[in-house]
């Protein structure tokens, strides 16, 4: 329901005029009463009741007013507006232009976008909105750009409470500059401090790096629902091999979760840190393809040329949007394979280092509605031969980097999020850290502790000092990792006392709010501010 004037109807207008007009001509005969010689008005009470039912009719009129204004003002991201506020701030356009291009997205997702300039908003209207996405560059020395300078003044300086909000941070910035994405980091910190609740994680992006902005679309797809969006900026892919895949939980209630390995054509390419990222392109499977392929009456065999590189007209359709087999049927190749769509990356947490000699994935099946794979778990754990191609881009995920000292860490993770925290645990072993403390949660002992040998190998030679397993289906009550967290409050609070780091991996619904909340009463929210802000507690959810 829109709350624009137009849209209540002229009849209300005319009859909150005429309320007020009557109002008035009350109030006048009452000030010309006061002033009649009549004799009922001439004795004292009379005349201070009638003066004080007209100043209660004027107070009146000027509370209808203010109400009235202040609905009119109310913004239109508003929770009786359905569309999402994208709210941007931009020195040089490239912060505007993302704004563009998310809304853009979304709409192709179904989903309504209003955009907003940041330097234009106010509290109220920030204090009406339900969801916001924010896209913001840092200017000058860690400075906002000059069009929110005043917005940075007039509300980032005081306290507003925002507990119903839910939002996301695209910061840009360039490592170069020391305040990398300042003003990105302040606004989120300090949105964090009001009580909005993040949707995701601040997302850097290092000199319009075109990882960082695919991980903001990986974003923006589960937050309208359709994951399978093109990317705005296909990766370059380069070529691995399928090497491995072994299915982990065979009879767990959840879905079946499997250790993937791929090897590099070019062993260059193994080169990456713990808590990186690798991106996938994925293909549909082969009989799908075949299907569309019969349905057209095409050749699949045909080798095509696009953009210098050849391969099968069937090839070229594994890795694309697939088109209703009625708009290819007469087409020659080229013309099908220069309409095609590439299909959008999906992103795996790395849970190996290149010491492995692979790349190590922990992938989870999941189903679509209609009970057919997504298409990055189809592909890697049920379509791709062994040996298949497989193309990988490497993206760096410094936000996830294990400290560069020896200090404390403390891990916490569930379900697939022991990926990235396996391989932080590597490179703490690799490093000869053994001050580790891995809290893990999944639901059954039996069948669900991935990689259990392992993390209870490392437990007994030491490499890691507390292992704590949380199984939320091994007793009659659910227990969870957050709820651990919270019996071991003492020794969170000493290892914090002795500087620890903490890294979370994990699902973002459930576990990493639950974790959050724990750690906030343990620790305290400003201490818990004070370490997010120093990098002291970083997270990898999803
Ligand atoms: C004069 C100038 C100063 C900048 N200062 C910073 C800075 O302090 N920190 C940072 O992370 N990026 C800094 N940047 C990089 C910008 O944030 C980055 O180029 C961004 O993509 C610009 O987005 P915009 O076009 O929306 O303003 C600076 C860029 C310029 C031109």
């Amino acid at each position: 329901m829109s709350r624009h004037p137009s849209a209540q109807g002229p009849s209300r207008e005319w009859l909150g005029n005429a309320v007020v007009l009557g109002l008035l001509l009350a109030m006048a005969a009452a000030l010309w009463l006061w002033q009649s010689t009549s004799p009922q008005f001439t004795d004292a009470p009379a005349r201070w009741w009638l003066a004080a039912a007209t100043v209660g009719v004027y107070l009146l009129c000027c509370a209808a007013l203010a109400v009235s204004r202040r609905r009119a003002l109310r913004p239109a991201g508003n929770a009786a507006d359905d569309a999402l506020p994208i709210v941007f701030a931009s020195q040089t356009g490239f912060a505007a232009q993302l704004a563009v291009q998310t809304a853009d997205t979304l709409r192709i997702a179904g989903v309504q976008t209003r955009l907003h300039a940041l330097g234009d908003l106010d509290a109220l209207q920030l204090q009406g909105f339900r969801r916001a996405l924010f896209i913001v560059s840092t200017t000058g020395e860690g400075d906002a750009p000059d069009s929110a300078a005043g917005f940075e003044r007039r509300v980032l300086s005081r306290a507003l409470p925002l507990p119903d909000l839910r939002y996301g941070v695209l910061a840009l910035g360039d490592r170069e500059y020391a305040q990398f994405c300042g003003f990105g980091h302040r606004l989120d910190a300090w949105l964090r401090h009001q009580r909005a609740l993040p949707l995701f994680d601040l997302v850097e992006v290092d000199n319009g790096d075109d990882g960082a902005l695919r991980h903001w679309q990986h974003h923006l797809g589960h937050l309208s629902g359709n994951t399978d969006l093109p990317d705005w900026q296909t990766p370059q892919y380069r070529p691995w091999r399928l090497q491995e895949r072994r299915e982990l939980n065979p009879g767990s209630v959840g879905g079946a979760v499997f250790h993937v390995a791929l090897t590099p054509d070019d062993p260059a390419d193994l080169c990456w840190q713990a808590g990186d990222i690798a991106e996938i392109g994925p293909r549909h499977a082969p009989a799908t393809v075949e299907r569309l392929l019969d349905a057209a009456g095409l050749d699949g065999t045909r080798v095509v040329a696009r953009d210098g590189s050849s391969d099968t007209l069937a090839t070229w359709l594994s890795r694309s949007q697939l088109p209703a087999p009625a708009d290819i049927t007469d087409q020659p190749p080229h013309a099908i394979v220069a309409a095609l769509v590439p299909l959008p990356h999906r992103e795996y947490s790395i849970a190996s280092l290149p010491a492995d000699g692979a790349l190590h994935l922990l992938i989870r099946q999941l189903r679509r509605p209609d009970g057919t794979l997504g298409l990055g778990a189809g592909w890697l754990t049920e379509y791709a031969d062994l040996g298949a191609r497989i193309g990988v881009r490497l993206r760096s995920n410094p936000g996830f980097h294990p400290p560069p000292d020896a200090r404390p860490l403390l891990l916490i993770g569930n379900g697939t999020g022991i990926a990235g925290l396996r391989a932080l645990l590597k490179a703490r072993i690799a490093a000869g850290h053994r001050r580790n403390w891995l809290l893990f949660g999944e639901r059954q002992r039996a069948r669900d502790l991935f990689y259990g040998d392992e993390l209870q190998q490392w437990e007994r030679e030491r490499w890691i000092e507390h292992l704590d397993l949380v199984f939320s289906r091994d007793q009659p009550q659910r227990i969870y990792v957050q709820q651990r967290l919270r019996e071991h409050a003492d020794r969170v609070r000493t290892w914090v006392a002795q500087g620890a780091a903490i890294h979370v991996c994990g699902s973002l619904d459930g576990m990493a709010g639950g974790v959050d909340a724990a750690l906030r009463d343990i620790l305290g929210v400003s201490t818990l501010e004070t370490l997010t802000d120093s990098g002291r507690y970083r997270r990898d959810v999803y």
